[in-house]
């Protein structure tokens, strides 16, 4: 029998389908599934980042299902209001409005918390989805590297700017999506402002994705009775645009692998969904959560409180108006 007859024959042929779809099956799994969930956040008000797309549009379609109030936090104003136009659609619920923002300018965040202050009575959940992963290099005019920029530093202030919000809706959750590529992340103050970085396998999504867990922990330190929780979680290896900044033959491999391994949007969505409304976590706080939403240690680094409370006091000197 020759190669091409061996991969022709019924058995291979039908073994391969069969694994197929088992993989494609168990690849969305979770320990919690959101359809069998039945809170409702009728009355309640939540912010997705990056809603547009991916993981965050679907964390944003579940709470519209749920009769949330949503604000779609987007910055492509066209695609966002695409999006919104497809939630409003799918949910039936028109209390979902878009709102825009660049995470990775500290005034476009300013100005969209201003806007939220000024038109929002309550805020109830705050999940900071939005990150980007494989950008090249650049500053932003606020001297910051833009991957910290927009993976760590906006949402930061932003979480911070609208603190008071959150706390007077209490009880209230802050959700932050990072990745268990924070494993691979170190912490080195400097580079913030895109000093001392190299580049390599994208080092540097793995040290913002760390600072979000570490900054997280530091704030539910903060926050505690007050009502207010602030979890991270990953949401999975998931087949979405985060590769959009990678080569082109990058991306043909990640999505190849991905049609077969990795989980759809949806799937991500799952476990921040969890945080952001399950029951059971009424009350937990700085807390990490993995793609299964099992309640999973950090790396160590993450849970060093002394380098939390240094790195929260670096982000807020570095984040406000001097
Ligand atoms: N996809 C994965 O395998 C994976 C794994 C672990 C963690 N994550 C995290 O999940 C989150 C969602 O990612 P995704 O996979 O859905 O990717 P995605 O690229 O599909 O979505 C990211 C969203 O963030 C928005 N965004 C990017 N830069 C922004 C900026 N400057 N201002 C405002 N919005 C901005 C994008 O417009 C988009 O809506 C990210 O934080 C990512 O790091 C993803």
């Amino acid at each position: 029998m020759d190669y091409l007859d061996m991969f022709c024959h019924p058995v291979w042929a039908i073994s391969t389908a069969l694994l197929t779809v088992f993989v494609r099956l168990q690849r969305n799994y979770a320990r919690w599934n959101p359809r069998t969930c039945e809170v409702r956040l009728t009355g309640k008000t939540a912010i997705v980042t990056g809603a547009n797309t991916g993981i965050g549009k679907f964390i944003a379609l579940d709470f519209a299902r749920r009769g949330a109030r949503v604000i779609l936090a987007c910055r492509s104003e066209a695609r966002g209001t695409e999006a919104l136009n497809e939630i409003r659609e799918k949910t039936g619920n028109s209390d979902v409005h878009l709102r825009l923002v660049d995470l990775s300018s500290l005034d476009s965040v300013r100005a969209f918390a201003k806007r939220i202050l000024e038109e929002e009575k309550a805020l109830h959940i705050l999940v900071n989805n939005a990150g980007v992963s494989g950008l090249p290099r650049q500053i932003t005019k606020d001297g910051l590297e833009a991957s910290f920029a927009t993976n760590h530093l906006g949402p930061f202030l932003l979480t911070n700017l609208l603190l008071d919000l959150i706390k007077r809706s209490a009880p209230a959750r802050i959700v932050t999506v990072s990745s268990v590529n924070h494993k691979r992340g170190k912490v080195d103050f400097s580079h913030f402002r895109g000093e001392d970085l190299t580049y390599f396998m994208d080092e540097v999504y793995n040290h913002t994705k760390l600072h979000n867990i570490i900054c997280t922990n530091e704030l539910a330190n903060r926050l505690k009775d007050t009502g207010v929780t602030a979890n991270s979680v990953h949401p999975g290896v998931v087949m979405t645009e985060v590769m959009r900044h990678y080569p082109l033959w990058v991306r043909c491999i990640f999505n190849l692998v991905g049609f077969f391994f990795f989980k759809s949007s949806e799937g991500g969505a799952v476990s921040p969904i969890y945080c952001a409304v399950a029951e059971e976590l009424e009350g937990i706080t700085g807390k990490y959560f993995d793609s299964d939403c099992s309640l999973v240690l950090p790396a160590p680094l993450a849970r060093d409180a002394a380098l939390a409370v240094k790195d929260f006091e670096v982000c807020e000197r570095l984040t406000s108006k001097l």
